[in-house]
């Protein structure tokens, strides 16, 4: 596996060698990999001849300095995570090659940045914008891969990929998961063993709202899930909400909507952790 670091030697690099591979897929990361990584690698690779991840802990998408700060690091690993998935290059640039200056830029996404992780992060979405088309402009991929785990910042890209007119297929990949249910996340690192075990109800409680929407309300739903919530003391809930997949807005009635989202957040250990199914 190549490994650059500096944006001008991979833009160099790409306009060199393009012209051999029939499509470069991409998998953009913040590193402390998982199997959730793997399984995008894994994608790209059936996909593309040419597989490009980047690591890079991007500092302007944190609303919240002490998560930056705190955010898990494991290159060690990490390299030999992505050498045995068979990943052909890691861009690992460092935060000043990447903002010689900082972004003035604002982007606007309407409604769909002032729900969830938009509402309770502000500022975040701009941030993985920003430096998502950096990285597009820099490795210039055929396909890239995203994680469904974080819907909202696959539709945002969605949505900005459309209105910049990128010429990028995205691609969203499956949760993967624990054995007992907790999405794979690079910040469970930090959950102690007891936090560990308490943080599997995230993916419990959308299971449960999955089955009451069978017969109940939305309204219903949500309020036992509050319920199930309000006897758990080590999690603290910052939403639970029932939407249409696409636009992420609340719901009333799901018989109204083709897809529908149930999504979570809540901090288990002062972790902030998220999760969703679609049904
Ligand atoms: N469990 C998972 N299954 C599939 N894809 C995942 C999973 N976890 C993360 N991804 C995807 O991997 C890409 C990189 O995510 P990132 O590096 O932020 O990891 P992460 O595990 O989501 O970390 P954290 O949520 O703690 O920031 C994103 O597209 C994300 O959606
Ligand atoms: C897409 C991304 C790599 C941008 O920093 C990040 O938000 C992530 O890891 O999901
Ligand atoms: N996994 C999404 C990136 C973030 O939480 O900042």
């Amino acid at each position: 596996m190549e490994i650059i670091k500096e944006p001008s030697e991979l833009l160099k690099y790409i306009k060199r060698r393009k012209p051999e591979y029939k499509s470069i897929g991409f998998v953009p990361t913040m590193g402390a990999l998982h199997q959730g990584h793997i399984s995008l690698i894994e994608c790209s690779k059936r996909e593309n001849d040419f597989t490009i991840c980047s690591i890079f802990v991007n500092p302007i998408q944190f609303n919240n300095a002490q998560d930056f700060i705190l955010y898990p690091k494991n290159l060690e690993e990490d390299f030999k995570m992505l050498e045995n998935a068979g990943c052909d290059l890691l861009f690992m640039p460092s935060a000043e090659s990447m903002y010689i200056e900082e972004p003035r830029i604002k982007i606007d996404f309407g409604s769909l940045e002032l729900v969830m992780e938009g509402k309770f992060r502000p500022g975040h979405f701009n941030g993985v914008a920003i430096v998502v088309a950096k990285l597009f402009h820099i490795v210039q991929p055929d396909i890239s891969y995203f994680g469904q785990k974080d819907l909202q910042q696959y539709l945002i890209i969605k949505q900005m990929v459309k209105d910049l007119t990128f010429p990028i297929e995205l691609k969203s990949c499956p949760v993967i998961r624990e054995k007992d249910g907790l999405a794979m996340s690079s910040r469970n690192q930090r959950l102690t063993p007891k936090g560990r075990n308490v943080a599997a109800k995230l993916n419990e409680s959308l299971l449960l709202a999955a089955k009451l929407l069978e017969n109940s309300s939305v309204e219903n739903t949500k309020a036992k899930v509050r319920d199930f919530y309000k006897n758990i003391k080590e999690i603290k809930l910052e939403y639970f909400e029932i939407t249409d997949s696409e636009t992420l807005m609340p719901i009333k009635d799901v018989k109204e909507h083709k897809g529908i989202a149930i999504c979570v957040a809540a901090y288990v250990d002062g972790v902030r952790l998220i999760d969703n199914i679609l049904i």
